[in-house]
């Protein structure tokens, strides 16, 4: 897999972050994002027998209940380049529950799957567009890997219009930072803010998903505007 600086400097610091990313995300919201990430699966479209994609999977939380959704008739692959975090989902049991669908760990760039044309029925994107170094270009991938009529639900931070945005940007600076230091990772948490400030909002990201050829695409703010899920349907 060639990556370029960028892509590198990203995929550093997930496996830095590796030891203490779920560990640190259930404490920083309160085991909340594990709701939000519940949302975006169900709002992704998948049904039993489907074929499904988790990019940037990451340790697996949402690949995991993909595969609850899909159920034992279908299959779940879920991706990310990030060794230490796969490492981590590959050793993760499946929730206890009525035969899940089996899946299957790829190490491999979501800006270039290795995955045939029109191959996936459903696929979830957790907190993985804003950290992507090229957003139009991982949607168009997306959409190439869907199926005709084939649906997606990314779910990522958002920036609220409203009086949480002053809670968010203090929360992440004043709790999730000092936190983060404790393991010393200050400056790795310390990128989530600024990468908020780039990321694009709600209707820049419905207008880039139109773009790379999505037939619908809506953008919902969750938690008070300060998470969003952008669902599409990839038409054809
Ligand atoms: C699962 C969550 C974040 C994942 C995540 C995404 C990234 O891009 C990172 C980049 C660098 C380091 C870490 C991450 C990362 O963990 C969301 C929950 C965890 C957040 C760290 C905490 C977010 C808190 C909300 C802004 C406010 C929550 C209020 C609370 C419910 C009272
Ligand atoms: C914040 S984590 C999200 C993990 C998981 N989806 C979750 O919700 O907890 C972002 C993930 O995106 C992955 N990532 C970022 N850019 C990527 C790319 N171009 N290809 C594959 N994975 C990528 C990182 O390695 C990391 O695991």
């Amino acid at each position: 897999m060639k990556l370029d600086r960028t892509e590198e400097h990203i995929q550093d610091l997930f496996n830095r972050i590796a030891p203490v990313y779920d560990q640190m995300n259930d404490w920083l919201s309160f085991g909340s994002h594990r709701i939000w990430k519940q949302m975006a699966v169900n709002w992704s479209g998948a049904r039993p027998g489907h074929i499904g994609l988790d990019l940037c999977c990451g340790t697996g939380d949402l690949t995991r209940l993909l595969a609850i959704k899909v159920g034992s008739s279908g299959k779940v692959v879920g991706v990310d380049f990030s060794r230490q975090l796969l490492a981590i989902a590959g050793d993760r049991q499946p929730p206890f529950t009525l035969s899940p669908a089996p899946i299957t760990w790829v190490e491999a760039d979501v800006l270039d799957l290795p995955f045939p044309d029109h191959y996936f029925d459903c696929a979830t994107m957790g907190y993985g567009l804003r950290n992507v170094v090229d957003i139009p270009r991982s949607l168009k991938e997306l959409h190439r890997v869907l199926k005709p009529g084939g649906t997606a639900a990314i779910l990522d931070f958002h920036r609220p219009e409203n009086a949480f945005k002053t809670f968010q940007q203090w929360y992440l600076d004043r709790i999730v930072v000092p936190v983060a230091n404790t393991f010393g990772l200050e400056a790795e948490y310390a990128y989530l803010n600024p990468s908020l400030e780039k990321f694009p909002t709600g209707p820049q990201q419905v207008a880039l998903a139109e773009a790379a050829n999505f037939s619908l695409a809506t953008h919902y703010a969750i938690a008070g505007g300060m998470m969003g899920v952008l669902v599409l349907e990839s038409g054809g």
